[in-house]
């Protein structure tokens, strides 16, 4: 049975405080409702309640602004912040005020209730709010109307000042680098070095040197001291993007920094502190790499702590109409309209690429359609589904071959080079479907091409591919 308290909840729109205070008094709670700050803040005094849900827009002064007053007024009650406008700066600026979490509305009441649950619960043991700070400025925005973003938002905003390692998971292009970058921008790390990581885009062989450093004759070529990645960050973060290409032995490496924030220099059995917080990102499927034996049980525990999921494009089609109109103005084509029906085919498209692909088409539409307004026409063509595959490809591709071996033999029949001349002709469109299709993830192309990551890096380096993507 829940303990009695009185509940104090600021909202202009009556039917918001009438479903709560419904709810609330289900619960037991003792509810109080105020439609202005002013009006809550009397309330708080005479009543000092045990949770605050203050809603943002507000007639005269808004709640973010009068969040502070609230805790002052309460001896630092939990206040829960209900917002419509759904972007991470309100998520983030409610917070850093002293908000103990966040709705996004339209909400549904069995997450109002879970929210306040945790919150009442939590309140005994909660800290006094740090003071405000100003906020960095912001070039990177994280666009999202959809509910599954506003939960990231709302995720982002309450872990950032924390130093926890947080895993951030979802396909290729969805914004997971986006998100850690978010998640920096807004700690109290903002100042010091933000790194990320592609393990897989370092030499195999050096990698634990170029995460921890080396000693001088730590290793062939070893020729003086050198600092690593995660010295480099020292006070900052450091996103370990794909995560599930670290290899097994650089694993046990990274548990001991997440667990007891050393590591050493490779050659050099000195233990140095890391003041650094680790970020991961992957987006395949760890649970599978831990059964498969490719990554260690504990390092994903220790990692799954906290995880934010950005959900496929596909399955956020309301991201589609101000991502588009986000990327316009990025691109300096802000005056672009589009038309309405673009909208409603471009949400029946897979997007396996996700945002990265979203981003790439708009470009593309924004050049064919120099200034006026967008059509159907002007996006590339969808790319097709997974599974599809062309009718009789196989044959004309035989044929063609054919046609161009026959060819060069009749030119030069003492060809010794006809191997690579043919690799080299098809090879480069191949490798640019794949890359395409994966939406520039190389893990992924290698992974589709059955070829090893290295190999597929030297080949895009051998035909001059290497910065297309
Ligand atoms: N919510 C968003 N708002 C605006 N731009 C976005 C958003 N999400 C992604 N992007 C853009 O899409 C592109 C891909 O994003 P990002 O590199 O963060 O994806 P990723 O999930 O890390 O991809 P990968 O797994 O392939 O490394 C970037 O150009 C990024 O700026």
């Amino acid at each position: 049975m829940t303990e009695k308290q009185t509940i104090l909840v600021v909202d202009d729109e009556p039917s918001i405080c009438w479903a709560l205070e419904k709810m609330l008094t289900r619960e037991g709670h003792n509810v109080v409702t105020a439609s202005s700050a002013e009006e809550g803040l009397q309330l708080a005094k005479k009543h000092q309640p045990a949770m605050v849900v203050l809603d943002v827009r507000l007639p005269q002064e808004d709640g973010i602004t009068a969040l502070p007053k609230f805790l002052a007024a309460t001896n630092n009650a939990p206040v829960v912040i209900i917002t419509a406008f759904g972007d991470l700066e309100t998520a983030v600026a409610a917070v850093k005020k002293g908000a103990t979490d966040y709705l996004t509305k339209p909400f549904k009441l069995e997450d109002a209730l879970r929210t306040c649950r945790l919150t009442l619960q939590k309140s005994s043991q909660r800290a006094v709010p740090k003071a405000t700070q100003p906020m960095a400025a912001d070039n990177s925005v994280l666009v999202g109307a959809s509910p599954a973003m506003q939960q990231v938002f709302r995720q982002i905003a309450l872990v950032a000042d924390s130093d926890l390692s947080v895993l951030i998971t979802g396909e290729t292009g969805t914004g997971k680098e986006l998100v850690a970058a978010a998640i920096h921008r807004h700690s109290q790390r903002s100042k010091a070095p933000y790194i990320p990581i592609a393990p897989v885009a370092l030499n195999l062989d050096l990698i634990e040197s170029e995460l921890f450093g080396h000693v001088k004759g730590a290793f062939t070529g070893a020729s003086e001291d050198r600092p690593g990645l995660f010295e480099r960050a020292e006070g900052g973060t450091i996103l370990l993007d794909e995560i599930g290409d670290l290899p097994l032995g650089t694993q046990v490496k990274l548990l001991r920094v997440l667990e007891q924030g050393q590591y050493s220099r490779v050659g050099d059995a000195t233990p140095r502190t890391a003041n650094v917080r680790v970020l991961a990102a992957t987006n395949c499927n760890l649970h599978d790499a831990v059964t498969s034996g490719e990554f260690r049980e504990d390092l994903f525990h220790r990692l799954t702590g906290v995880q934010i999921h950005l959900p496929p494009l596909r399955e956020r089609t309301e991201d589609i109409g101000p991502l588009c109109q986000h990327f316009l103005t990025a691109m300096n084509y802000g005056d672009t309209t589009i038309d309405e029906s673009v909208f409603a085919e471009l949400k029946t498209r897979p997007w396996h690429g996700n945002i990265r692909e979203l981003k790439n088409a708009v470009g593309h539409a924004a050049v064919v359609a120099r200034g006026r307004r967008l059509t159907i026409d002007d996006f590339p063509v969808a790319k097709p589904s997974r599974d599809a595959v062309p009718v009789s490809s196989t044959h004309s591709l035989e044929s063609a071959i054919a046609t161009w071996a026959e060819t060069k033999v009749a030119e030069d029949p003492s060809a010794v080079t006809i191997h690579s001349d043919f690799l080299a002709a098809v090879e480069p469109s191949l490798l640019r479907v794949v890359l395409r299709h994966t939406g520039g993830n190389r893990a992924r192309a290698a992974e589709m091409l059955g070829i090893h990551r290295g190999t597929l890096r030297d080949r895009l380096r051998a035909y001059k591919i290497d910065d297309e993507n």
